[in-house]
C-alpha cells in the first residue's frame, strides 16, 4: 500500500481546542519525553555514549538543535572509524557540525548514554493533549478500507496521524459533539457513523442500504460515556483477541518515499497495513511526525553521509551531535487513550518503545509484542535487501537492543 499521501506536511499552529488524555497532570512540555538513550553533552553541545572516553562529570542538559557546536577530543586509546573523521588533532572539523536545518519539534528530554540503552526510558510525568480534527474514510489500493485521523496536540504543531482499520475504534474527541456545529459541519470533519451517501443529512442515523456492514456508534456525548471500549484484556497468546494490533511508527521520508533501501521503515509500514487489514480485531498506525528517529530529514541525510563515509547508524547521529535516538512516545499513548485502544498488540522490536507507549500511569497496555521480522530474514519476496539494510539492522539489534535474531546465514 503506498504511504506517499500519509506523509505529505500539513503543519498548522497547535490548536486551543484540544481534548486530554485521561489523567492529565500540571506540569511543563519540558518533561515530555521519554525513550531514548540519554547522551553525554561535551560543552555546549556535543553528544557522546558513555564509550566514548569522555569524562561522565561532564554531562549534562542537551541545548537544541541549533546550538553552536563545540569541538571534541577523542580518547585516543579508542579510534573508531567515526573518531577517522575528527582529524589529525582529534577534533570534529566545524564543517561537520552544521546546525540541524530542520530541528524536530516535537520536544525531547535528555537522553541517557549508548551503555545505558537498556534501562528503562524514563517516563513523561504529563501525556499530551490531543484532538482529532478531522476524520476521512481512504479506499486503499489494496482493496482495504481504512479511517485516516488527523491529530492536533498542545506540545508541537505537528500533524500526527492514526490510520485506522477495521469499524470498531472511534475517536473521542472527533466525536464530541463541537459548539454550534449543524450535522452537515460534523459529516464534513468525519464524526459520522457509518458510511457517507450522497443526500445523507445526519451523522447519527444511518439509513445506508450498507449500514449493516458499518459501526453504527452514537456520537453524542452521553452516548459516547456509556460506549465500551473497543478493545478488552486478553491473556496473550489466546482465546478471541479482542486488543487491536497497533504500529507506533516514526515518519522516514526516504524509506516510505523516496524507494530507500538504507532502511526497513517502508516495509515495516507496508507489512504493518497488511496485518492489521486481515486481523478481525483491526488495528492503528499511529504515524508520529519524528522523522529520522527524531532529528529531522535533513540531518538524517548528513547521517547517510557519514554512514557512506563509515559509521554507523548511531555513530552518525553522535557525530551530528544527536541522541541515538530522539523520539518521544507520549503522542501515540494520547492518541492511542483518545481511540480508547488502551489494551493493545504492538508490533515493533524495540523494547524501549513498548514500556514508553504504555505511558506514565500505565495509561495504555501492551498486552502482547508482535515482532517485526524483516521479509528477507523470513525467506519471503517484498523485503528490503543490500549491504546497507543489513548493516542498519544489525545496528539496532547489537547496539539499540532491537528484540530481533540476526539469521543465520548473516543476510
Ligand atoms: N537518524 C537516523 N534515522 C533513521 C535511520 N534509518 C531510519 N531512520 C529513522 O528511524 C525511524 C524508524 O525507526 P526504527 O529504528 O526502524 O524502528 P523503531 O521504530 O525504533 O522500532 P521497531 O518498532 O522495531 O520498528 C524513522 O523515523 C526513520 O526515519 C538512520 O540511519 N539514521
Amino acid at each position: 500500500m503506498s504511504t506517499a499521501e500519509t506523509t505529505r506536511s500539513l503543519d498548522t499552529p497547535p490548536s486551543s481546542d484540544l481534548v486530554s488524555g485521561e489523567s492529565p497532570r500540571e506540569g511543563g512540555s519540558d518533561s515530555m519525553s521519554i525513550y531514548s538513550p540519554k547522551p553525554k553533552v561535551i560543552g555546549n553541545g556535543y553528544y557522546l555514549g558513555s564509550n566514548s572516553g569522555i569524562d561522565p562529570s561532564m554531562e549534562t542538559i542537551a541545548p537544541p538543535a541549533h546550538a553552536s557546536p563545540t569541538l571534541l577530543t577523542v580518547n585516543p586509546g579508542s579510534r573508531s572509524d567515526s573518531a577517522m573523521l575528527l582529524g589529525e588533532e582529534g577534533q570534529i572539523p566545524p564543517s561537520i557540525l552544521s546546525p540541524a536545518f530542520t530541528p524536530p519539534t516535537t520536544p525531547s528530554t535528555p537522553l541517557m548514554g549508548l551503555a545505558e540503552n537498556t534501562s528503562p526510558p524514563m517516563l513523561m510525568e504529563e501525556l499530551p493533549k490531543v484532538n482529532c480534527m478531522v476524520r476521512a474514510r481512504i479506499p486503499t489500493t489494496t482493496g482495504t478500507e481504512i479511517f485516516l485521523h488527523l491529530y492536533q496536540n498542545n506540545i508541537d504543531n505537528k500533524e500526527h496521524l492514526a490510520i485506522v482499520f477495521g469499524n470498531r475504534i472511534r475517536s473521542r474527541s472527533l466525536d464530541a459533539p463541537r459548539e454550534g456545529e449543524t450535522e452537515m459541519d460534523r459529516m464534513i470533519r468525519g464524526a459520522y457513523t457509518g458510511r457517507l451517501f450522497p443526500g445523507r443529512t445526519s451523522s447519527h442515523a444511518d439509513d445506508s442500504p450498507m449500514s449493516s456492514q458499518v459501526p453504527s456508534r452514537a456520537a453524542s456525548s452521553t452516548s459516547l460515556s456509556n460506549m465500551a471500549p473497543t478493545t478488552q484484556l486478553t491473556t496473550p497468546g489466546s482465546g478471541t483477541r479482542t486488543a487491536p494490533l497497533v504500529r507506533i511508527h516514526s515518519e522516514c521520508y526516504t524509506g516510505e518515499i523516496a524507494w530507500s533501501a538504507r532502511c526497513d521503515c517502508g516495509e515495516q509500514l507496508d507489512e504493518a497495513a497488511r496485518l492489521m487489514s486481515l486481523d478481525p480485531a483491526g488495528g492503528v498506525v499511529v504515524y508520529l511526525r519524528q522523522e529520522g528517529r527524531g532529528i529531522g530529514l535533513g540531518e538524517k541525510l548528513k547521517a547517510y553521509n557519514l554512514q557512506d563515509l563509515g559509521n554507523d547508524t548511531v555513530q552518525a547521529n553522535l557525530i551530528l551531535r544527536h541522541p541515538a535516538d530522539a523520539r518521544s512516545y507520549g503522542l501515540a499513548t494520547a492518541i492511542l487513550m483518545d481511540l480508547e485502544s488502551v489494551n493493545i498488540r504492538l508490533l515493533t522490536n524495540n523494547p524501549d518503545k513498548i514500556a514508553a507507549v504504555e505511558g506514565p500511569g500505565k495509561e495504555v497496555r501492551v498486552v502482547e509484542r508482535v515482532p517485526m521480522i524483516p521479509l528477507a530474514w523470513q525467506n519471503l519476496k517484498g523485503g528490503v535487501t543490500g549491504k546497507e539494510v543489513g548493516d542498519y539492522l544489525r545496528t539496532k539489534i547489537t547496539q539499540m537492543g532491537h528484540l530481533l535474531d540476526l539469521p543465520a546465514n548473516g543476510n
